[in-house]
């Protein structure tokens, strides 16, 4: 069964740090650059997916990140329910309970549907979430909390800087031509939003309900994800070894099957949302994935730190100038990032 592509950024991270202009393309880059370009593409054209290692963000930044969600999570109920605004999940930062969100409903315009089945009945996602918009008004549970997550964001915010440079030279474009879209800005709400998913165990004898699955199928509604999945061990995080995941991601293949894409060690796993496939007029692929249920038996719970990244919300997106020619017209609209993600918002929500 083909695997979701492991893919080293480093020899990128190296060429972009001694770029000598930040408009050069990839003919000007080194050699093991551009092979880590043309990777990247291939990845996101077969799968949508990759799992990216030497991807330059620090193990103690990650860590962090990690033990203050579980520890959040670990919260009596009522005290979690304090960051929750009681908006709709994605409207507002802070908590959304169990119940509320059923991601598989987003998934309606994704071709193919009857791979899907009848996912509009599928009852809500076995999730918690935690929203972290980097923004003055977020709600935190404390400030300490609010420092790791505004640092993780930092971190993070410089790999989707990477992604999309890497985007623009695989596709024979400058290597800044995104960075106009993604101009960090306080009052732009859609460049960065940090998701911390809880899973929650299933106790002994607890059964999920009919068709329920942990995160039901769906694509991602903007850029590029930037998922760093549980790994699985009572010890650090990062210390590059994991518990083989019972029960996880799955990423759907050309043929329609599942492949479990679990956490490889350090890595972040990366898929691109409908935003670039629309941009890249469907040579990169906003690949349908899940959460499947762990097995019965299993009580462990999982943690995900999701980055969902985006064009800002008034970046008109349609399809770039080097994936149209007369034998590929252009495939998508002009769609505005923000409405486009409205729309999915809305659909997710019970
Ligand atoms: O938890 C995961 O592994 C994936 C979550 C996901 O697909 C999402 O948040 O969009
Ligand atoms: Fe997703």
């Amino acid at each position: 069964m083909a695997k979701v592509p492991v893919l080293d950024l480093s020899p990128f991270l190296r060429a972009q740090e001694k770029a000598p202009r930040p408009d050069v393309t990839i003919s000007n880059l080194p050699e093991d650059a551009q092979v880590v370009a043309r990777t990247w593409r291939q990845a996101f054209a077969e799968f949508g997916f990759c799992q990216a290692i030497g991807h330059g963000v620090p193990d103690d930044v990650i860590e962090n990140a990690y033990a203050t969600a579980q520890k959040f999570f670990q919260l009596p109920f009522e005290e979690k329910s304090r960051c929750d605004t009681g908006k709709e999940y994605g409207a507002s930062s802070g908590f959304t309970a169990r119940g509320k969100e059923r991601v598989s409903a987003t998934a309606t315009e994704v071709p193919d549907s009857k791979v899907l089945g009848a996912q509009a009945t599928r009852p809500p996602d076995n999730v918690e979430s935690m929203i972290f918009l980097g923004r003055e008004d977020d709600v935190v549970p404390d400030e300490g909390y609010r420092e790791v997550m505004q640092r993780y964001r930092e971190e993070l915010r410089r790999l989707l800087l990477t992604t999309m440079s890497l985007t623009a030279v695989s596709l024979d474009l400058p290597m800044n031509y995104f960075d106009k879209y993604f101009i960090m800005d306080k009052q732009k709400e859609n460049e960065m939003s940090l998701r911390l998913a809880y899973y929650p165990p299933f106790e002994k004898g607890a059964e999920p309900l009919p068709r329920q699955l942990r995160y039901g199928e769906h694509t991602d509604y903007t850029g590029f994800t930037l998922l760093w999945q549980d790994h699985n061990i009572d010890g650090p995080q990062t210390a590059k070894a994991i518990r083989p995941p019972l029960g996880g991601l799955q990423v759907r293949m050309p043929d329609g099957s599942w492949s479990d894409c679990p956490p490889m060690p350090g890595a972040f796993t990366i898929n691109a949302g409908d935003l670039i496939q629309a941009w890249t007029n469907d040579e990169f692929l906003s690949n349908v994935h899940r959460v499947a249920n762990p097995p019965p038996g299993d009580e462990h719970a999982r943690i995900s730190l999701v980055v969902f990244t985006g064009p800002g919300n008034d970046t008109i997106v349609e399809p770039l100038p080097t994936c149209v020619s007369p034998e590929r017209p252009a495939k998508y609209a002009r769609i505005s990032a923000g409405e486009h993600l409205r729309k999915k918002l809305q659909a997710s929500n019970q």
